[in-house]
Formats: structure tokens, C-alpha cells, sequence
């Protein structure tokens, strides 16, 4: 066996979503922030994106997430999360598959029943409370950074789909959010081919006609996802909606979606739909759950922002090591859109 750089991969999933983590084999590069850290990687290090999620070795099914030192002198760990197309500066189900790992694998210390770390990401510095027992990460919450909306009732031209309304709002990455009812759709698993195709046209073109920059690092712009929002429904007195997000380059999250949970509750509170200190139970096309909440209000940039908490729980599935013969002539992996759509 020849293998150029060995990676070792610990396999996870929060809530159906498949959130890779690796644990060894691969070193961050020294950086002033974990954006900067990120920057690098997508200019030095991006070989890695399309080894690990690209044919013969990855999916573009899923996404990993490398662990490095925090830069940050209060954090406890930095997560660059790695996604088929991008590098989203923070994702919720990704930190939920990092912390539960990095407690699992003893890379960090668990402290039962709580464990309490900070995260260092490209977006800012998360604070986790991991709810641990017997050796297990039971439950991970994060309080996100704040979450707000960029854009409200905006018209986007669609191709084939015509004029839409829609919202824009940041969560740890930029959203536009769609409503699934208007659109026809209920968000059932058979849906999912259909919503792919259909989201990916409705980001693209809201990328182009609705500009949105980040108000304080002007590095986090352009929408990347679209989020079909299910009604809001109220059930025993907790306010509860189904999503589906669409992320390139064209599948669904098979989690709830924490950064989704955080923009749909900046969308939410700003309508006066949900009140600081109300739960919220946000649920994906699998069925599974986040539990949300908005603990209080903020300010971002001069936007009206609230800070959110999404819980969840991830299941390590497995540990991989990958490499790259020298002679492979696909070290970088290769794609065919027969898994997905294109637009
Ligand atoms: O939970 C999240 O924030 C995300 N899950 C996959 C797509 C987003 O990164």
C-alpha cells in the first residue's frame, strides 16, 4: 500500500445529516482568525475537499469537518466545516458531528453530565453545552451567532418558476427562504429530487438579483442555500415547522439544518411569529428534530439580529482511513451529475 497522505475520517451523522470528521493526517495553517484559517485552506488546501467528497473516495452526499487548534484564546477547538461546494462559515449539524466526535474520541474531555466548550469558526465563536452520560454525547445545543435578515418580502425572477417572494437571512451562512407551501410542495421524502432541482434554480437566481454582504466581514456574502420553509404550526403549545435545505451542488439536508433553524427564527421573530425565550421545534424531510429557541436579541451591523440555540444529537458510524497512491489519476477526485441534479 502507497498511500501519499493518510487521513483518518471518523464517520458521524446528527440527525440523518452526514457530518465526516477528521481527526488526523491533515495540519491547519497558522492563522490570526479561524476566517483567515479557512481562506488558506480554500487556496492551499482544497485538494482535500474534493478527495474526501468527490468519487472514488467521498460523496458529495456528505460533508466533513476538519478539527484544528482554536485561534481564539477562550476556545477549546476551531472546526473549518468542508462542504461538496463550499466552505459555509459555520453549519449547525456539522458542530453537532464535531463536538459529538471530538468528545467520543477522547480528543477533547468529557465532563458528565455537562460539557461545556466554545468553538472557534470561521463565522465566530460558538458555545456548546454537550449533555453527556456513560461515555456518550446524548445531546450537543449551540448558541449560534447572531442570526438576521438581509432581505424581506424581496421578488426574485426565477426561470420557468416567474416572479417569487422570498426572504434572505443569515444564520452562520446566507439563506433564501422560500415558501414550500406557495411552491406546491409538503416537503415528503419523495419530494426530494424535485425541491433539489427547483432550489438550486431559486438560489441561483437570488444570488445574482438579491447582493448580500455580511455587515461585518464582508467575506461572508452571496446566498449558497435555499431553505423551503413548511408552515408554522403550533402544536401543545410549541411552535413547530418542517424545512428542507437545498445544498449544492443539488441534494437535501437530511438534518433539520441549525443554521437554516437560526435564519428561519431571525425570519420568524422579525415578523413578531416568535418571541425571545419561545421554543421552537424545527423538523427536516427525515422527520428528525432540532429544538430552537431565541435566547435574546442583538444587533449586527445596524440589523436587528437575534441570538438563537438549536439542539440535536449525532451517532458516530464509523472510522475511515483515506489516501492517494502516487499513481491514481484521480487524487483529487472526479464527479458525474448522474447522483444529482445540475441546474
Ligand atoms: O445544519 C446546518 O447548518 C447544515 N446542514 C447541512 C447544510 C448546513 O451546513
Amino acid at each position: 500500500m502507497r498511500l501519499q497522505q493518510l487521513v483518518t475520517v471518523v464517520g458521524a451523522h446528527a440527525e440523518g445529516e452526514v457530518g465526516r470528521v477528521i481527526t488526523g493526517g491533515v495540519l491547519a495553517p497558522p492563522a490570526s482568525s479561524m476566517f483567515e484559517c479557512q481562506q488558506k485552506i480554500i487556496a492551499e488546501q482544497d485538494g482535500l475537499r474534493g478527495m474526501l467528497l468527490s468519487d472514488p473516495r467521498g460523496s458529495v452526499n456528505a460533508a466533513v469537518n476538519l478539527i484544528t487548534p482554536p485561534v481564539a484564546p477562550d476556545a477549546d477547538l476551531g472546526m473549518i466545516v468542508i462542504e461538496s461546494d463550499h466552505y459555509p462559515p459555520m453549519s449547525g449539524s456539522n458542530l453537532i458531528c464535531t463536538v459529538t466526535v471530538a468528545l467520543e474520541t477522547g480528543m477533547v474531555p468529557m465532563t458528565e453530565p455537562v460539557t461545556r466548550l466554545c468553538v472557534d469558526t470561521p463565522a465566530g465563536l460558538v458555545r456548546v453545552a454537550a449533555e453527556c452520560a456513560d461515555g456518550k454525547c446524548r445531546r450537543v445545543s449551540f448558541r449560534n451567532v447572531p442570526a438576521f435578515l438581509m432581505h424581506r418580502d424581496a421578488m426574485v425572477e426565477v426561470p420557468g418558476l416567474g416572479l417569487l417572494t422570498v426572504d434572505v437571512a443569515y444564520g452562520g451562512m446566507i439563506y433564501v427562504i422560500v415558501s414550500a407551501e406557495a411552491l406546491g410542495f409538503t416537503l415528503a421524502r419523495e419530494e426530494a429530487r424535485s425541491l433539489v432541482e427547483t432550489g438550486e434554480r431559486i438560489k441561483i437566481a437570488a444570488a445574482e438579483q438579491l447582493p448580500s454582504i455580511h455587515p461585518e466581514n464582508p467575506g461572508i456574502h452571496t446566498i449558497n442555500q435555499t431553505l423551503f420553509a413548511g408552515p408554522l404550526h403550533e402544536r401543545d403549545g410549541v411552535k413547530t415547522a418542517k424545512n428542507a435545505v437545498v445544498v449544492s451542488p443539488g441534494r437535501i439536508d437530511r438534518s433539520p439544518c441549525g443554521t437554516g433553524s437560526s435564519a428561519r427564527m431571525a425570519a420568524l421573530h422579525a415578523r413578531g411569529e416568535l418571541a425571545v425565550g419561545e421554543r421552537f421545534v424545527h423538523s427536516s424531510i427525515l422527520d428528525t428534530i432540532f429544538e430552537c429557541a431565541i435566547e435574546e436579541e442583538a444587533t449586527v451591523g445596524g440589523h436587528d439580529a437575534v441570538v438563537t440555540r438549536v439542539g440535536g444529537r449525532a451517532w458516530l458510524t464509523g472510522i475511515s482511513h483515506y489516501g492517494c497512491d502516487p499513481e491514481d489519476p484521480f487524487p483529487t477526485g472526479y464527479r458525474l451529475n448522474d447522483s444529482w441534479l445540475t441546474c
